[in-house]
């Protein structure tokens, strides 16, 4: 299946300048969603993950199908003030200022492994700061897993030596 025809590209959205791709035709088609989650799967069967993380909100549309076919939990990555028990916070680099991601501090155990499921790879400060989340924890980020990669942008570099696995590259 060829995945980029179910992807629609808007030019100057949100700003200026910004090629947006929008996964919403994929989401709309269930076969190409069955077809992109399933090659997620794939990757990540032999990997014995322990729980799928994702980064709100697009990451929770590509990663809880991943995890519900795995058979494990899904971990969600927030932003500041939506979840209501203690939290782990991570705060990174944006083109102008800083954001932060938190996550439940008791949502990942020691020890388990752990793959990280987004729509989309950027700049990379999503993956980096959901990679140091985990981590906090004292879970094992044993793949990462995207839709697409923006190759522009070198998110590639803020995933350093972790394995991860693209569909779709801009
Ligand atoms: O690699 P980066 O430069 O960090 O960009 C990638 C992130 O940006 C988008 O999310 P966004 O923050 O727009 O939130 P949304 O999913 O709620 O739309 C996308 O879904 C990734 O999570
Ligand atoms: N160009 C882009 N298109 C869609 N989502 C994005 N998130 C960050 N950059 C994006």
């Amino acid at each position: 299946m060829e995945l980029k025809d179910y992807i629609a590209t808007i030019e100057n959205y949100p700003k200026e300048g910004i090629v947006f791709r929008d996964i919403s035709p994929l989401m709309a088609d269930g076969n190409a969603y069955n077809y992109a989650a399933t090659e997620i799967v794939q990757y990540a069967r032999d990997k014995e993950i322990d729980m799928v993380v994702g980064p709100e909100a697009r990451g929770f549309i590509i990663g809880c199908p991943v995890a519900f076919a795995l058979g494990v939990g899904f971990a969600p990555v927030r932003k500041p003030g939506k979840l209501p028990r203690e939290v782990v916070s991570a705060t990174y680099e944006k083109e102008y200022g800083t954001d932060t991601l938190t996550m439940h501090a008791d949502s990942i155990k020691s020890g388990q492994r752990v793959l990280i499921v987004d729509d989309l790879l950027a700049t990379g400060g999503t993956i980096g700061a959901t990679i140091e989340l985990v981590e906090k924890m004292g879970g094992v980020v044993v793949g990462c897993a995207f839709l697409i990669e923006l190759d522009e942008l070198k998110g590639r570099e803020k995933i350093g030596d972790y394995d991860y696995k693209v569909l779709m590259h801009y």
